[in-house]
């Protein structure tokens, strides 16, 4: 699920007269993503999503995330920029939570792309990183490198509740990991930081939308392509590696921007920070998520177990 703040029809037709887009036919909660409260809108002018930021969305940073929107969807990238109201504000507030009215896109994202997918989504990315190269805002990755050590200990000992010895294991990776990182090696620009198959949205095997700017950001561009890299080319389990998608998405990315022998060589450093990130993220969810909790906790160890393709040296540390 993700609704966390419910809205009424009354308040959101109330709402929606802000706008030029018509008025309210029906309005249903979006089952799929964790993090926000999304809705799709029907107005008798068209389809919308709103959005209503949780916990993890900062509001102050939302002008930042609105602005590349904006940037991206000026030069042609398929991205949904925010609806203004009439007075030309993009983000309102909305049942005490800062909201947006959305351009909807279609689409479907798809659990388990073909090569062909994954090559076109490569190119969507080198063109949103080329679109992106005059985007002059920045902001610091709120899940970076040097964010890892202090969340880790966060989780702490709990870590080993998840599975024995994972407080170690992960220990070992992030020290591993961190020591390599190859910042001032590479090139940093804007990035979106979480593009997994859920936030590319296709039609065929065109791709016809990128969704979920919320962890966009300032870092390296090629660890934007491990992200990617980790997040498209495994098992649910992540324990098996499909080299048809991986070699598919970074053949799509190189069409624009040709890995150089630096960025190649830092390549295995970077995904396995995407694995450190992920699971790190995720397993303090785990931790912090009630059992019961109506949102589906994603797994922590199917990231982990990742390490063991990039990283094959702590593979003997991990699961
Ligand atoms: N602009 C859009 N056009 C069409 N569908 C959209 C749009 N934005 C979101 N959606 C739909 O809503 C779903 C949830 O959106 P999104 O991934 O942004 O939510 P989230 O809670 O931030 O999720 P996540 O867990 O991925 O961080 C998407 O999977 C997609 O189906
Ligand atoms: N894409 C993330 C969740 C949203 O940041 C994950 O799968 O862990």
């Amino acid at each position: 699920m993700a609704v966390y703040t419910p809205v009424s029809a009354e308040v959101l037709a109330e709402f929606l007269a802000r706008y030029d887009v018509g008025e309210l036919v029906s309005a249903k909660g979006i089952a799929e993503g964790v993090e926000n409260t999304n809705y799709l809108v029907d107005t008798t002018t068209g389809r919308f999503i709103l959005t209503l930021y949780e916990k993890r969305v900062d509001g102050g940073d939302l002008p930042y995330f609105m602005a590349l929107l904006d940037h991206l969807a000026a030069r042609g990238n398929p991205v949904p920029p925010a609806i203004k109201d009439r007075s030309g504000t993009a983000i309102q507030t909305l049942e005490g939570r800062p909201a947006c009215l959305i351009k909807f896109l279609s689409g479907v994202s798809v659990s388990h792309p073909t090569s062909a997918q994954a090559r076109a989504a490569g190119v969507a990315m080198a063109d949103m990183h080329a679109a992106l190269a005059d985007f002059p805002e920045t902001r610091a990755n709120s899940m970076g490198v040097e964010t890892w050590s202090p969340l880790f200990e966060r989780c702490g000992r709990s870590l080993d509740t998840i599975a024995p010895g994972l407080y170690d294991d992960l220990g070992f990776a992030i020290d591993r990991v961190v020591g390599a990182w190859p910042q001032a090696m590479l090139d940093t620009v804007t990035i979106h930081a979480d593009l997994f198959p859920d936030n590319v949205l296709m039609r065929g095997d065109a791709v016809s939308g990128l969704i979920d700017f919320y962890f966009a950001c300032t870092d390296l561009r090629v660890y934007d392509l491990a992200i990617m890299h980790s997040a498209w080319a495994f098992d649910a389990t992540g324990a098996h590696y499909d080299a048809a998608i991986g070699d598919a998405l970074t053949a799509g990315y190189e069409q624009r921007f040709p890995l150089s022998s630096v960025e190649q060589a830092a390549f295995p450093t970077l995904a396995s920070g995407a694995c450190v990130r992920f699971a790190l993220s995720r397993a303090w969810d785990w931790l912090n998520t009630p059992a019961d909790a109506l949102v589906t906790r994603k797994d922590p160890l199917a990231y982990v177990r990742r390490l063991s393709h990039y990283a094959p040296e702590l593979a003997k540390r991990t699961r």
